[in-house]
């Protein structure tokens, strides 16, 4: 008979193991500077919530223009892409299910993912792609590709780091399967229970952290050593942050050796890769490569403002007569925001206001409504920098420019403020509200992406009309 194993001495030497591990990488448990701040600061999301915002509001595939970096630390690893998705060779229902979905052809990362991912003998994968760009399609794809029906028995797992992210992935999941009843899913989730000293039948579990974590090692209801697939979405957000990061590392140890490795990420930093490739057996790696392209379809401007009040009349001037579309304001801090959604308000804009002291909750609502037109004009701070995907925006306004701590130019910030308007060939305006003392910081931007920032006269309606047309 094999040797009884103590797990509870088993997770406690691993944990061990791994935290040493873990300070060896130096992961940082979590920014200081993404923590809730005082009001006088910059007003800034954690990972987590970023990535929902993000999902929530993103509506559709986003065609990368960016290429994809690919790494293979075994060179005999296959290596190919694909054009659609018959050459796959899928199961005929799963097929149909991807045609129900509306899906014609592969996006990007999934024409570079999906034969590593579908790959026998299976292949580890640490992917890197935009927000929106058909991760979880891709994900789920294999997911769904790799199960065996006829085992009753869970052999795929996939985390994500909350509640609406795992039952968004499962509803994508479900929507896939429509053709392949026998595949059966279950969530672990808040609210979701299983009797003690019951087995799981099926297939598929996605699920948060804990929840997998109670079922699994606590009540052992499914065996983690017969997962066949490991899918660690949002794997930076994962990774990085603490609580999550213990969960999912005694997670992982204890699957087996042969269990595929799926990590998707829309970012990385740098140790976080660094992390992923150490747990991650020859893992290929899709990177995607620094996203300077990105702001070829957007003109930017400033406009000089010595007070806030200049700042506001340039604002409604522009927006006056732009008026098409929807705009997004970013402001530094949520006084700011605050203080300006007012002021709109009061002279009769429609626009809403989004910051850290809204709860999710009362961020989603917000952002479902500008989303559905309700409000044109939609006023926020950093807490959205990462997730503007919405493709009726033409006006990103930079009602205070991004500054990192030190006070200096927050190029990626500003990037990512500007960067998701004027997508699909479409252009896109970025106006910079800037005084004399924040100048400099317009020029270090220009100089950091090597692109003209145009001096715009607020006051001539002629030169904005012009900007717009
Ligand atoms: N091949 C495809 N053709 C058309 N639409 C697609 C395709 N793949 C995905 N989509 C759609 O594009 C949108 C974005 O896809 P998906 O959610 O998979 O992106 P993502 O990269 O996982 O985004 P995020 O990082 O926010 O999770 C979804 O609405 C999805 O249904």
């Amino acid at each position: 008979m094999a040797e009884k194993i103590d797990w509870s001495k088993y997770v406690q030497e691993q944990d061990t193991a791994l935290t040493t591990e873990v300070e060896k990488i130096d992961i940082k448990e979590e920014k200081k500077k993404d923590e809730p701040n005082k009001e006088s600061a910059a007003d800034e999301a954690s990972p987590a919530e970023v990535s929902l915002l993000t999902k929530i509001i993103r509506k559709g595939l986003v065609s990368n223009k960016n290429d994809l970096e690919i790494q293979r630390q075994n060179p005999n690893s296959p290596l190919h892409s694909v054009k659609t998705f018959e050459a796959l060779n899928l199961n005929p229902n799963l097929l149909k299910g991807i045609y129900d979905m509306g899906f014609n052809a592969p996006s990007k990362i999934q024409e570079t993912a999906l034969p590593t991912l579908l790959a026998v003998p299976s292949q580890n994968l640490i992917a890197q792609s935009q927000s929106g760009t058909g991760k979880t399609a891709a994900f789920v794809l294999a997911m769904l590709s790799k199960v065996d029906s006829t085992k009753k028995y869970p052999q795929v797992l996939c985390l994500s780091p909350t509640y609406e992210l795992a039952i968004q992935t499962g509803e994508v999941a479900a929507h896939m399967a429509k053709f392949c009843p026998e595949i059966e899913m279950k969530y672990a989730v808040r609210g979701e229970e299983v009797p003690r000293g019951s087995k799981l039948t099926e297939h598929i579990i996605i699920g948060t952290p804990g929840k997998v974590m109670d079922w699994a090692l606590k009540f052992r209801v499914f065996d983690l050593k017969k997962i066949i697939v490991f899918v660690l979405d949002e794997a930076d957000v994962m990774i990085a942050q603490q609580g999550h990061q213990d969960q999912c590392i005694r997670i992982h140890k204890e699957l087996g050796p042969a269990c595929q490795m799926m990590f998707f990420s829309a970012t990385y930093e740098n140790d976080v890769m660094e992390f992923a490739q150490a747990i991650v057996k020859n893992p290929i790696i899709i990177r995607l490569k620094r996203e300077e392209e990105s702001l070829d379809n957007i003109q930017q401007y400033y406009v000089m403002c010595p007070t806030q009040d200049h700042k506001y009349k340039a604002l409604t001037n522009i927006y006056g007569t732009v008026g098409v579309g929807q705009a997004i304001i970013f402001c530094h801090t949520r006084k700011t925001a605050n203080w300006l959604a007012e002021k709109m308000s009061r002279d009769g804009h429609a626009v809403a206001v989004l910051t850290g002291d809204l709860t999710v909750e009362q961020r989603i609502n917000v952002l479902d409504r500008f989303r559905g037109g309700q409000e044109k004009v939609l006023i926020t701070t950093n807490v959205l920098s990462r997730g503007i995907d919405i493709e009726q925006v033409t006006i990103v306004v930079n009602f205070d420019l991004p500054v990192d701590q030190n006070g200096r130019a927050d190029c990626d910030t500003y990037l990512h403020r500007i960067g998701r308007t004027g997508r699909f060939g479409k252009h896109g305006i970025a106006i910079n509200l800037i005084d004399s003392s924040t100048k400099h910081i317009c020029k270090s931007i220009e100089e950091h992406f090597n692109r003209k920032i145009n001096f715009l006269n607020a006051e001539d309606c002629d030169e904005i009309e012009k900007i717009a047309a």
